[in-house]
């Protein structure tokens, strides 16, 4: 176990490369699995959730061969399993995904319910509304969930997503990709990590309309050849260093981004008196002066993603005035709260609401990253605050961030990992 050391108070300067997108990434390589040929993925992210995907992969029969360290090729003819053991798909979130691909590929699927951040109630009923829909048979039974088509095969389907849903949408596609006929997904999520998935998958042969929008029209192919792709860069990971510039202030030039998907992010730091300007795929971002304090509410994309709440939260703490954040994704993604009150901060919340009182300074604490971008959040208010914040399960930061203390290090700050020793950790002295 180890944990991340922060003397903060540093401006940070210099240049940061994005790696490639978690979200997408979980998505597209078990994608492979309905492709006939090997698929060479690269700007894979070099993050823990991608070696799961990865370990899953394996143990399905995939062979997997890391070519570098963010490239992959993946041959998949040899799959001879559908059923992905619960140790594993238990870790992470992205393991519901292998319920559409299997599906797809071979006709049924054996996959305990997945993990990922504790965020409240986190359920998959408009996935297993899309497969039953294709004429998948589901059960969900000693802790698994059975999916299979009696014929073998998928058929399309006219699906409304009662909820817009990230997870749902994107296993929709993986298993409509090769199923019999015409799916319709209505009221579809929108994000920059399902038009990379549908642009993976029309890559290898599919045939899909529409991502990026509410309707999504994916027309069934008899197979998928092989074939290289590259993914997209992480929006999430940019729009953490733009807060941690904006909370440490500075100034950096974030690489390989696609600004367009950043928008929702820079509206809201300019608005707080960031300065952020686009220079082809990268941004530079700046922060002298005071911030100002703004409202945030998050939404399905185009609008300001949930999974950049913590971090907003964390600069808004050191912005003047009072502050209002609505979560309007998940029922409980303010368990870092009491963390940042470690730090001095002044926040309320109340159900999905919480109102931020910004304070001249941050203080440096021990504190515990409670998820992943809670932890993300941690290391941004620990970058700002006067002092030493050390932060505990750091295997949560880990899950998204590539290199972090790396990348931070590089622009100047004051950070490393340490190791917690064994008789803390298995004592409970360590934070958190
Ligand atoms: C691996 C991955 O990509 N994770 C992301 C994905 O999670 P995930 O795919 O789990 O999130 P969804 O977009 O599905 O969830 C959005 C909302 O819909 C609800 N819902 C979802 C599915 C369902 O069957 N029924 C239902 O009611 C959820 O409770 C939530 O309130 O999108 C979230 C929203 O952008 C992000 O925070 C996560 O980082
Ligand atoms: C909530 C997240 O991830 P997951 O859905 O994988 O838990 C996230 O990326 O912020």
């Amino acid at each position: 176990m180890t944990k991340y050391v922060i003397s903060g108070g540093k401006p940070l300067h210099g240049e940061v490369e994005i790696s490639g997108a978690k979200n997408a990434a979980v998505a597209i390589l078990p994608a492979a699995l309905l492709v006939d040929g090997v698929c060479r993925i690269e700007n894979v992210p070099n993050i823990s959730d991608v070696t799961m995907i990865l370990g899953i992969m394996r143990d399905l029969g995939a062979n997997v061969r890391m070519i570098n360290q963010t490239t992959v090729e993946l041959d998949c003819s040899h799959v001879y399993k559908q059923n992905v053991p619960y140790e594993l798909a238990r870790q992470i979130r992205a393991s519901y995904y292998l319920i559409g691909a299997l599906l797809g590929r071979f006709g049924r699927a054996e996959v305990p319910p997945p993990g990922g951040c504790d965020l409240g109630v986190r359920p998959i009923d408009q996935h297993l509304k899309g497969f039953s829909a294709m004429g998948a048979e589901i059960q969900v039974e000693n802790g698994f969930i059975y999916a299979a088509s009696p014929t073998g095969r998928l058929h399309g389907a006219q699906i409304y997503l009662d909820v817009v849903s990230v997870g749902a949408t994107m296993n929709i596609l993986l298993a409509a990709a090769l199923a019999d006929g015409l799916t319709i997904i209505e009221n579809a999520a929108k994000e920059p990590h399902i038009v990379d998935l549908a642009n993976f998958l029309n890559s290898m042969g599919a045939d899909i309309m529409g991502a990026g929008t509410d309707v999504i029209k994916v027309r069934g192919v008899e197979k998928l050849r092989g074939g290289f792709y590259s993914i997209i860069p992480d929006q999430i990971e940019a729009g953490t260093y733009m807060t941690a510039v904006a909370a440490a202030g500075g100034e950096v030039r974030i690489n390989n981004v696609i600004p367009k998907h950043l928008d929702c992010i820079t509206a809201k730091l300019v608005e707080m008196g960031v300065e952020i300007q686009e220079d082809g795929d990268a941004l530079i971002v700046r922060r002298s002066g005071k911030l100002t304090s703004t409202n945030v509410k998050t939404m399905p994309y185009p609008g300001f993603p949930t999974d950049m709440q913590p971090q907003i939260a964390a600069v808004l703490c050191l912005a003047e005035g009072t502050s209002i954040l609505n979560e309007g994704v998940w029922d409980n993604r303010y368990r870092y709260a009491d963390e940042f009150r470690r730090m001095g901060a002044n926040i309320q919340v109340n159900g999905k609401v919480a109102v931020i009182e910004g304070v001249h300074a941050l203080t440096g604490a021990p504190v515990c990253a409670c998820d992943l971008r809670a932890g993300a959040a941690m290391i941004v208010a620990g970058l700002a605050a006067n002092g030493i914040t050390e932060i505990d399960q750091v295997y949560h930061i880990e899950r998204g961030y590539e290199g972090i203390v790396e990348k931070l290090a590089k622009l100047g700050a004051d950070i490393h990992e340490e190791a917690i020793p064994e008789e803390d950790w298995r004592s409970g002295n360590s934070v958190g």
